[in-house]
């Protein structure tokens, strides 16, 4: 699952969980994105806070790992490559590559698209906010892609990041560690000025 996880939510968590479960996977890799060049219009924390929190999140299943290749590799994170370093790592392993809703309605737009399909199965988790129909499917392989619905968990990175900003809880919207993890080291506390600076100079 490849994601900015800034932070990871339960969201994130609960799409992981259902799809290891859905198709028996042995293994939920989580990539945080080193340089997530579709979000460059936004502040977005260093890789290295963002790879820590999703260390601490799922540390305790055992069915869950991070990796850092997307962290370690300069530029712009294209999945092209994510995918491509990560069979070069488990060269008989069957890759899927869990999305939502919101990210698998633009893989069209993504670097390489027709390549990404050939590299991996592709798994849409439904989300709340983000229709999906057949249509959302359109240009797609569609041996190569499946939906999988998910129970529904309101909850985003961005609205994680302005409550606190807000000075507002975030307490079980993430996990527990990663609360104190962005206490600790003072995260978002700018993320609701940013907006309303943003808001207001629109
Ligand atoms: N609540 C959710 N339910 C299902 N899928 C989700 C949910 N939140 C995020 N995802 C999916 O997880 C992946 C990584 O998401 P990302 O790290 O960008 O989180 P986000 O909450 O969408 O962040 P932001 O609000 O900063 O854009 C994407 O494929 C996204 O669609
Ligand atoms: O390959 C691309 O061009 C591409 C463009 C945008 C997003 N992605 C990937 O999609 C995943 C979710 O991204 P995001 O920005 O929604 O957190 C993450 O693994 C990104 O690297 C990939």
């Amino acid at each position: 699952m490849g994601g900015t996880f800034d932070p990871i939510h339960h969201g994130h968590l609960v799409a992981a969980s259902e799809v290891q479960s859905w198709f028996d996977l042995d293994e939920v890799v989580f990539v945080p994105t080193g340089e997530p060049y579709q979000k460059a219009e936004r502040e977005v924390s260093t890789a290295e806070h963002r790879y820590l929190m999703t260390v601490i999140a799922t540390a305790s299943n055992p069915r869950f790992t991070v990796s850092r290749v997307d962290v370690d590799r300069d530029g712009p994170t294209y999945t092209v490559d994510t995918l491509t370093d990560l069979h070069a790592q488990h060269p008989d392993a069957d890759l899927y590559f869990i999305t939502g809703a919101d990210a698998l309605s633009n893989i069209l737009t993504w670097r390489d698209s027709e390549e990404l399909f050939a590299l991996a199965e592709f798994v849409g988790c439904t989300r709340p906010g983000y229709a999906m129909d057949a249509s959302t499917l359109d240009g797609m392989p569609h041996d190569r892609v499946t939906i999988v619905e998910i129970p529904a968990l309101a909850i985003s990175s961005t609205d994680c990041r302005e409550r606190t900003g807000r000075g507002e809880p975030v307490w079980y919207l993430v996990p527990d560690g990663v609360v104190q993890y962005i206490s600790k080291h003072g995260l978002y506390a700018r993320a609701h000025l940013d907006t309303t600076t943003r808001e207001e100079s629109a």
